[in-house]
C-alpha cells in the first residue's frame, strides 16, 4: 500500500494492486464512486477506459470533487487475457467467496478483499454511493451498450439513473428479477450503491478497442467526478428500451447446449415455443412470444446461469 498527493489538491491511494482511492482535499466530496473494470480479464475496453481517466487525474486534466476508487477486479486474467483463471470473480460476491463447500483459489480470495475494500470505501454516512461494474460482452448484441439492473425488491429503479446511463450511451436496460452473486448486486444490497452491471460492447484484445464508441461514457462519468452536484440530464422515456428479466436459465446437465450459433446476437427474440437449448434429452423452449436472450453461456460449470431471458416492457414503474 502506497500513498501521495497531487499538487495540495488530491489524495492517492493504492490499497493493493489494481485498487486506488482518489480523495479531493479541497471540497468535502458529496459522492463515493467506484468503477470496476477487468472482473472478467479479457474485457479490455473498461480497462483502458479506466486508464485514461486515471491518466486524466494524475495529470491534471480531471480535476477531482468528488471521492472515486478504481476496482481492476482480477489482474491475473487480465494478464492472461483470459475471463478468469480458475473460477468466475462475477459469480463470487455477497458472500459467495466464503461458501465452506468450495475450495479456495485465486478469484475467491479476491472476492473477499473486493468486498472489504468496498465496505472500507462506504463507510461516511450522507454521501450518495454509486458504483459502475464495467464490463463487455462475449458476442456482439442488438443493443450495443446495455446495463444490468440489480434486484432491488420495493424500491423501484430511479429515473435520474437511467437518464444518467442512457446520456453516457446506454440504449438498454434489464431489470433483474432476483438476488445474485455478482459485483453489482452486492454494492447494491449491502450498501444501498447506485449499483450497475454496463455492457460496453464486444469483448477484444487490449489495444484494439475502439474508445471513440465510449466518449459519452467517458464525458459523463468526468462530470460526475469533476463536477460539485450529480449531473441530472433529463429522463426521456422514448430513449432506452427497457426489458424485466423473467427468468433465468440454469444448466443442470454436462451436456446442455443451445440451439443457435454463437453469432447470434444478445436480444435476438424468439417466437413461443422455440426451442431454445437442450440438456438430458429435454428441450428447453422460449415460454413467451418475444423473449429474448441475453449472456447466453453453455461453457459454464453445472448450476450455474446459462442465459436470462428477458422481454421488454416499457411499463417497468420508474420513480
Ligand atoms: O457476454 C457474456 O456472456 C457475459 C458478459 C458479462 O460478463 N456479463 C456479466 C453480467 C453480470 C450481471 O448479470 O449483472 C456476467 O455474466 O458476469
Ligand atoms: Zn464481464
Amino acid at each position: 500500500a502506497e500513498q501521495g498527493v497531487i499538487a495540495d489538491h488530491t489524495q492517492v491511494e493504492i490499497w493493493d494492486s489494481g485498487v486506488l482511492v482518489f480523495t479531493p482535499l479541497t471540497a468535502e466530496p458529496t459522492s463515493d464512486i467506484v468503477l470496476s473494470s477487468g472482473i472478467h480479464g479479457n474485457e479490455t475496453a473498461p480497462i483502458e477506459l479506466c486508464n485514461q481517466l486515471i491518466r486524466a487525474i494524475l495529470q491534471q486534466h480531471l480535476l477531482l470533487r468528488q471521492r472515486v476508487m478504481f476496482i481492476f477486479g482480477n489482474p491475473m486474467a487480465m494478464i492472461n487475457g483470459t475471463r478468469f483463471v480458475t473460477e468466475n470473480l462475477n459469480r463470487l460476491f455477497n458472500g459467495e467467496h466464503a461458501n465452506p463447500n468450495v475450495l479456495t483459489n485465486g478469484e475467491r480470495a479476491r472476492a473477499a478483499k473486493l468486498e472489504s475494500y468496498m465496505q472500507q470505501f462506504f463507510t461516511a454516512t450522507g454521501r450518495k454511493r454509486f458504483h459502475y461494474d464495467l464490463h463487455t460482452a462475449i458476442r456482439g448484441s442488438r443493443h450495443e451498450r446495455f446495463a444490468v439492473c440489480p434486484y432491488r425488491p420495493g424500491k423501484p429503479h430511479l429515473k435520474q439513473q437511467i437518464a444518467f446511463l442512457s446520456a453516457a450511451g446506454i440504449e438498454a436496460f434489464l431489470m433483474h428479477h432476483e438476488p445474485t452473486t455478482t459485483f453489482s448486486y452486492a454494492s447494491s444490497a449491502n450498501y444501498q450503491a447506485e449499483a450497475f452491471t454496463v455492457e460496453l460492447g464486444k469483448v477484444m484484445p487490449f489495444g484494439q478497442n475502439d474508445l471513440t464508441r465510449l466518449a459519452a461514457l467517458r464525458a459523463m462519468l468526468m462530470a460526475l467526478l469533476a463536477e460539485t452536484a450529480t449531473p441530472t440530464p433529463d429522463f426521456a422515456a422514448d430513449k432506452q428500451v427497457l426489458y424485466r428479466v423473467c427468468r433465468s436459465i440454469t444448466k443442470n446437465f454436462a451436456d446442455f447446449a443451445f440451439t443457435f450459433d454463437k453469432d447470434l446476437p444478445n436480444f435476438t427474440q424468439f417466437a413461443q415455443g422455440e426451442v431454445l437449448a437442450h440438456e438430458n434429452g429435454q428441450a428447453i423452449v422460449a415460454e413467451q412470444e418475444g423473449e429474448a436472450i441475453v449472456f447466453p453461456n453453455a461453457q459454464i460449470p453445472i448450476g450455474q446461469r446459462a442465459a436470462l431471458c428477458v422481454v421488454a416492457d416499457p411499463g417497468i414503474p420508474l420513480a
